[in-house]
């Protein structure tokens, strides 16, 4: 697998070919306005101490604040944080919304620490980090292995250092200032990318099939709504291996089955075990729609997905050489800086129903998540029209060209 900064700057400097970008200029804006890496050593359950390693890139903020989720990973290293914070930064360009890019996250594996362990690291890592994150600076969310408690834990830290902050966080329980429909935002934004994609081409959700690797937030929203608007999911997958049914799974069956089995699909009784979780990116199907890690994708298996669109519910699913082998085969890829823009459209939402101190019902945010990624799809093929390019080069040199000209406006001379 290609290292992901590699990957998502190789991304970058097609695309700021593509646009005849000034060197200097695509230079400054590869390189992250700042990195926070800190040690967060908590007591464990037993008494005994033990060190994590917590980041915050941040990557970018001539448009706005910087905003971006925390993972909790035994993967996360600098560089995956850099290059996730650098794609948040194209994202919420993309996506029209004011906002620069971050990315943080903890070295850790959550489901080996209690609750109370969790806890206790979120408290340490916002501890270390709180004076260089703010409402109008720096606003995290959740990403990976993390959640709407441990926003809660990092709004209530964060407060006592600076009172009372609703807007530091996104993503946080409603009780706490969370916007309704944040919750499904990222899957149901996958869902409404899809249609899109299908619609330009002729074709809608119901009566397609579709292959979704991971089930966690992303993963069983796309699911859930795919499943309600008709569609059929014939294959998913988690940590615990990969499911089939070629009749289509019953979605509503299997959220039970989850929710009553520690968050894991296996021993689902609804379907039929294919083997490891990689499995599922080669089932038969219409669209394949990873909702986990980076580069699952790549150029040792990608020859042999079968699927007709690949929808980037994850962040950076596919390597650039992937991203090759695809498109030769006739594969149109929509990639994540739209794709899952959904979550951090409705963050978007969030802090301003904070800042104004006014809440939004749930079809207000659903019609308006609808209305800015029906724009940002047409933005991207207007993009792909001035510079003939793929769905990626065009969300990309979008994204790019947004910030720069913020960039060289707010005084900048190349
Ligand atoms: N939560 C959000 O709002 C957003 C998330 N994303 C991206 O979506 C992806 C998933 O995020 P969430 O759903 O929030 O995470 P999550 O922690 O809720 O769920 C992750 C899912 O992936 C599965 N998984 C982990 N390792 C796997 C592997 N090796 N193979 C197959 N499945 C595996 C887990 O079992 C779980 O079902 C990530 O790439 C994240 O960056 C993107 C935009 C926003
Ligand atoms: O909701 C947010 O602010 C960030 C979501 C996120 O981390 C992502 O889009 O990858």
């Amino acid at each position: 697998m290609m290292n992901s900064l590699v990957a998502t700057s190789r991304n970058f400097k097609n695309a700021a070919k593509l646009l005849d970008l000034d060197s200097k200029l695509e230079r400054s804006l590869l390189i992250p306005f700042r990195e926070i890496k800190v040690e967060c050593t908590i007591p464990k359950d037993t008494g005994e101490m033990a060190s994590f390693i917590g980041f915050r890139v941040q990557h970018d903020n001539s448009r706005g604040p910087m905003k971006g989720g925390i993972r909790y990973h035994g993967d996360v290293q600098l560089d995956e944080v850099n290059a996730l914070a650098q794609l948040m930064t194209w994202k919420t360009a993309v996506a029209s919304i004011p906002y620069g890019g971050a990315k943080g996250g903890i070295t850790c594996n959550p489901s080996l620490l209690s609750i109370s362990e969790q806890e206790r690291l979120t408290r340490v890592f916002t501890q270390k980090i709180h004076e260089l994150i703010g409402t109008h600076t720096d606003v995290p969310a959740p990403d990976m292995g993390t959640n709407s408690q441990t926003m809660a834990w990092i709004l209530d830290e964060y407060s006592k250092f600076h009172g009372h902050s609703p807007a530091i966080v996104t993503g946080k329980p409603i009780a706490l200032g969370g916007s309704l429909g944040r919750e499904a935002a990222t899957g149901r934004g996958v869902v409404i990318a899809t249609e899109a994609l299908l619609n330009e081409n002729g074709k809608t959700i119901s009566g397609m099939t579709f292959a979704i690797q991971g089930f966690g937030n992303v993963g069983s929203w796309a699911a859930r709504l795919i499943h309600e608007q008709g569609g059929k999911v014939v294959a998913l997958s988690d940590l615990s291996g990969a499911i089939h049914n070629a009749n289509g799974i019953d979605i509503p069956s299997l959220l039970t089955h989850v929710f009553e089995n520690g968050g894991l699909l296996k021993d689902f009784s609804g379907a039929d075990v294919i083997g490891s979780s990689e499995a599922v990116l080669h089932t038969h199907c219409d669209v394949l729609i990873p909702c986990a890690l980076g580069g699952v994708l790549n150029s040792h298996n990608s020859d042999g997905v079968t699927a007709k669109y690949v929808i980037e519910g994850a962040n950076h699913p596919t390597d650039p050489e992937a991203d090759e082998i695809l498109n030769d085969k006739g594969v149109i890829i929509l990639p994540d800086v739209y794709a899952n823009s959904g979550g951090v459209i409705v963050s978007y939402f969030e802090w301003v129903q904070n800042i104004q101190g006014f809440m939004w019902d749930e079809d207000k945010v659903n019609s308006e998540l609808k209305k800015y990624m029906t724009k940002s799809f047409a933005d991207i093929k207007e993009s792909c029209k001035t510079h003939c390019c793929d769905l990626r080069m065009g969300a990309f040199s979008l994204g790019i060209n947004t910030v720069a000209r913020a960039t060289v406006l707010r005084g900048w001379e190349p």
